[in-house]
């Protein structure tokens, strides 16, 4: 099965505040670019993906991740993140055919194209389903099948609001590149255990970080 990816992403600018103690105003929004790129380009080197379709709002993030294949749509209807990903899943649903939707977060700098995959490959089964963070409180992925709402509850503990909604949980193995979302310094150290790419590489040479 081939999917589109929609992946949110807010103003660099206003992104990423609980690195606020690991990198600067300075150097934050271009960690946020960042991982962005990093999820980015992995997904699109992912065999189960068709498409990846950023939602932003964000001139140079929007140029940085086109220039890398994806495409762009703006933040509509500019009413936080769940409807900016309902929105254009429908869009991306109905626009296109013989393709299941999927939303994932724009910072997993360690992702792995066949770990994606296997995740994927696990949710084709299922009309709706989802994958929890590293953390196990938040979510990194919502898969909904052909046809079907995709209905996120992104944000704080939407891993349950993600049961509770009915998507089944997905438990596919060791697929920890596309469970380790980045939020703090912590997270920071655990996605550079795991090895990120080369952009967030780049980026956090200049930071006086180390691994875990
Ligand atoms: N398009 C769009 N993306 C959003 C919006 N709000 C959050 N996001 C993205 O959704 C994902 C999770 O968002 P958050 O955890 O709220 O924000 P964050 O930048 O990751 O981190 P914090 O600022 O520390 O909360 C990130 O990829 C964000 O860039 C929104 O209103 N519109
Ligand atoms: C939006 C989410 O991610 P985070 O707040 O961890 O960035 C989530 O887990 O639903």
């Amino acid at each position: 099965m081939q999917w589109i990816l929609v992946v949110p992403l807010k103003p660099l600018a206003q992104a990423k505040s609980r690195l606020s103690d690991t990198a600067d105003d300075g150097l934050r929004p271009g960690l946020a670019l960042a991982f962005a790129q990093d999820t980015v380009a992995a997904a699109l080197e992912c065999p189960a993906v068709r498409d990846v379709v950023v939602v932003t709002n964000d001139a140079l993030a929007a140029r940085e991740l086109a220039a890398l294949g994806a495409g762009i749509v703006p933040d509509q209807p500019r009413d936080g993140l769940n409807a900016a990903l309902a929105h254009a899943a429908a869009a991306v649903g109905s626009s296109r055919t013989a393709a299941s939707v999927a939303a994932l977060n724009a910072d997993l700098p360690a992702l792995r194209p066949p770990e994606l995959a296997r995740v994927l490959d696990s949710a084709a089964a299922f009309p709706r389903a989802f994958l929890a963070d590293a953390a196990a409180l938040g979510t990194t992925l919502l898969t909904a099948s052909r046809g079907r709402e995709l209905r996120p509850f992104f944000g704080p503990g939407s891993r349950a609001r993600h049961r509770a909604s009915g998507a089944v949980e997905l438990f596919p193995g060791a697929v920890d590149s596309v469970r380790q979302d980045v939020d703090t310094g912590d997270d920071l150290r655990a996605a550079l255990a795991l090895g990120v790419g080369p952009r967030t590489a780049a980026v956090t040479a200049r930071l006086l970080i180390t691994e875990q």
